[in-house]
């Protein structure tokens, strides 16, 4: 099919295609009952499959990738007690004022106040509602409670920043598909995640034992880059900022 039919189809979507940078979009032209279809995904740049339009891929990479853009979505995922909270906050305080940076706020079916992060408490009807609504980029359910991430991550990402947010394992393959991906796993060694629980008191010894057990495999062929909280809060902290600096610096190469 002529290229600028694909072009054109690409115009007639772009709504639908997150305006992120480190991205192309990759297409397929060809049709169906007479009329032009284009396949795309998202893709890392340079791997572009044999006999794309590479015109078309050029173009478009124009539109997703800004000049000097530096977007990348940075999950912060690992067991339960690894230190998550306790990191990404000191992590924040430190790149205060850092515009590469948004640390998101995650909606949660957790009432306000019940320990740890300052999240946004919604009740699940309020979070079924927002949730149809298109308001959360991504979802999903674990310990008994719905969690969100802003559908406003995607402005954020458009405008060149390294998102920062703490995901569930199970979403990262959808992000990857979804977004310029990068997961910074925060771990600790179990013993050490038992006892963190038990001192955190905020969840009782049943949840404590299901969340020790959690599955805690990652879907192959992501970008993972690893912290082990295994020293004081404050060197936890600079492994954080050293992987998140990192982290900017290699979205301006994607
Ligand atoms: N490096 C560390 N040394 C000692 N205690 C820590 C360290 N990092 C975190 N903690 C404590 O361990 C508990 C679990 O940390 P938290 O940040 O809530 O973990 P997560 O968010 O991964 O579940 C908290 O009580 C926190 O204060
Ligand atoms: O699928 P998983 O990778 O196991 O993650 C499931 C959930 O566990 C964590 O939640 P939360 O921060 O509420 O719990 P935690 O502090 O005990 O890790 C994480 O942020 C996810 O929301």
């Amino acid at each position: 099919m002529p290229t600028w039919l694909a072009s054109q189809w690409v115009e007639a979507t772009a709504p639908k295609v997150p305006m992120i940078s480190g991205r192309v979009v990759n297409m397929l032209g060809g049709s169906l009952a007479g009329k032009p279809m284009v396949a795309m995904r998202s893709t890392g740049i340079g791997a572009y499959p044999p006999g794309l339009a590479s015109d078309v891929v050029a173009q478009h990479r124009g539109r997703v990738n800004p000049a000097g853009a530096k977007a990348m979505l940075l999950a912060v995922v690992g067991p339960s007690g690894a230190g998550k909270d306790t990191l990404m906050g000191a992590a924040r305080a430190r790149l205060a004022g850092d515009a590469r940076f948004v640390f998101v706020r995650r909606a949660i079916t957790r009432p306000a106040g019940a320990g740890g992060e300052d999240h946004r408490a919604l009740s699940a009807p309020e979070f079924a509602a927002e949730r149809a609504a298109g308001g959360f980029a991504l979802w999903w359910e674990a310990h008994g409670l719905s969690y969100g991430i802003p559908r406003s991550i995607e402005d954020q990402m458009a405008a060149g920043r390294v998102v920062v947010a703490n995901l569930s394992r199970g979403v990262l393959a959808e992000a990857a598909a979804r977004y310029p991906l990068r997961v910074l796993v925060i771990t600790a060694p179990i013993a050490v995640l038992a006892a963190r629980l038990a001192a955190r008191g905020r969840e009782d010894a049943a949840d404590i034992a299901a969340r020790l057990a959690r599955e805690s495999a990652l879907p192959p062929g992501l970008d993972v880059v690893t912290v082990m909280n295994d020293a004081t809060p404050e060197e936890g902290a600079a492994r954080v900022v050293a992987q998140l600096t990192r982290a900017a610096e290699d979205a301006r190469r994607w």
